[in-house]
């Protein structure tokens, strides 16, 4: 690994909110640790040069030739916060075979590409950093990596995507619905003007199988997540679970239930209990569970977004990278490489066992709730709470909370119910944790 220091040379590439945040965390480095005084801002990679800037640069660190930053021989550490898939990928690649280290915040580029990433860097001997890539500020990817990696990770279980919380938390306390917050989110700027990543659990799953990677030791492949987002969670079925002792949270899960079992890894709305410590993770913030053996449960909180807090990250990432440039050792860190070569066996949905949460509109007939249970019976869901609870014009409303169930069992049993004449339609349908 490199041996080079004293004035490590940063090129740059982004200088938006994360790269901004940088710069500024740099450019005011009293205070903070002394590592970070040998840093030279070196160059800076931007789409416009002609844009307003919240911090000074001279006009020869500033570029539109972000190729020439990741070429240049100066540069020791590139940090990629421009985001996207191409160019960001690309340039990565190049800067790692040109022997950089790399820091990026870039999820959707590591979920997709980390293989060849990965490979890439351990064949170059340079690390690639990401600890801002999930949960923005907070300390997950390095504590992974290293202080929990001793621990048998038995679950992963986090609010990984603040737009999201912030909508179902006002949606949870001003009785609104999803279209209401999410335009007013966008009018504040807490929502992105096409929100698809977010709402749809995209972001989400791009942040799970990096934390699945790490904590079971294996790649992931991004197609096995399954994902699920916020669209159709309703009001009615916020006002439901809180009068069933829950909250609706969109979780991103990763859980593996012996050591040798395929894992499961998905992102979907879920009923969590109220008294479970992610249930009063509110707003725009994040936390991430961490399950394992020896040491029980590890939560992180923290704000997973915004320039300060992901600056930080960021800035953590650079510090640890002077530190191996300081070193001057031709041996890698096995704690900072990338080892995983394997793929992790993904679990399909239908043999996940979970509880469901079911709303269902039925003709008030007698005997709706008889037949229910039957077809449940018939398939071997096992039936937690079951009431009907109010009208919706004609229509009855029966809410059915089950005991633990394979999902595919669930899934045929609800096929059965569909067919029931006295059934008009089922509206929600929620796994609860
Ligand atoms: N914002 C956040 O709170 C968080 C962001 N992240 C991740 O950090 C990364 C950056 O996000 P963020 O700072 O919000 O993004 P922004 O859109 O605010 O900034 C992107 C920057 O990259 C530059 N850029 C983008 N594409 C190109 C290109 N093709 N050529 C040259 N310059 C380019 C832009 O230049 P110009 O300024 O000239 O337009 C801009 O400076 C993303 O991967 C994001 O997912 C991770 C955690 C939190
Ligand atoms: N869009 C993300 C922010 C960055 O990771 C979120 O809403 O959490
Ligand atoms: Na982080």
């Amino acid at each position: 690994m490199g041996a080079k220091i004293v004035g490590v040379k940063l090129g740059i590439l982004g200088l938006g909110t994360v790269g901004t945040g940088t710069v500024q965390l740099l450019q005011d480095s009293a205070g903070r640790h002394p590592l970070l005084q040998e840093i030279e801002i070196y160059r800076v990679g931007v789409r416009s040069l002609d844009k307003p800037r919240g911090v000074e640069l001279s006009t020869e660190v500033l570029t539109t030739d972000l190729e020439s930053i990741v070429n240049d021989p100066a540069v020791d550490i590139v940090v990629e916060v421009m985001g996207g898939l191409e160019p960001a990928r690309s340039l990565i690649l190049k800067a790692l075979s040109n022997g950089k280290h790399v820091v990026t915040a870039n999820k959707a580029a590591i979920a997709r590409f980390g293989a060849e990433i990965f490979t890439t860097a351990n064949q170059a001997g340079v690390y690639v950093m990401l600890e801002a890539a999930v949960g923005g500020g907070i300390p997950v990817i390095q504590p992974l990596k290293q202080s929990l990696s001793v621990n048998r990770i038995h679950t992963v279980t986090g609010i990984v995507n603040g737009t999201t919380n912030y909508i179902l938390t006002r949606m949870q306390t001003e009785g609104s619905n999803f279209n209401d917050v999410l335009a007013d989110a966008q009018r504040l700027g807490y929502a992105e003007a096409d929100p698809t990543a977010d709402v749809d659990g995209l972001d989400a799953a791009d942040k799970i199988a990096i934390l699945a990677s790490l904590g079971f030791g294996g790649r992931i492949n991004l197609q096995d997540v399954y994902t699920e987002g916020i669209r159709q969670v309703s009001k009615t079925d916020i006002a439901y679970a809180e009068k069933l002792g829950f909250v609706i949270k969109l979780l991103a899960i990763a859980k593996r239930d012996t050591p040798s079992s395929p894992l499961s890894v998905r992102v979907h709305p879920t009923l969590v209990p109220q008294a479970h410590p992610l249930a009063s993770i509110n707003g725009v913030y994040n936390a991430i569970l961490v399950e394992g053996e020896p040491i029980g449960q590890v939560m992180f909180f923290g704000p997973g977004a915004g320039a300060g807090a992901t600056a930080s990250a960021v800035t953590s990432d650079i510090l640890n990278l002077i530190a191996v440039l300081k070193t001057n050792t031709a041996v890698a860190n096995p704690l900072l490489a990338c080892g995983h070569q394997e793929y992790c066996e993904i679990a399909p949905m239908a043999e996940l066992i979970t509880r469901f949460y079911a709303r269902f509109l039925t003709n008030d007939q007698p005997g709706v709730i008889g037949k229910l249970g039957t077809c449940f019976g018939n398939y071997g869901v096992s039936i937690e709470s079951i009431v009907q609870t109010g009208f919706q014009g004609e229509l009855a409303e029966i809410v059915v909370v089950t005991h633990d169930v394979r999902e595919g069992n669930f899934r045929q049993a609800l096929a059965e119910i569909r067919n029931l004449s006295a059934i008009e339609s089922i509206p929600s349908l929620l796994r609860v944790l």
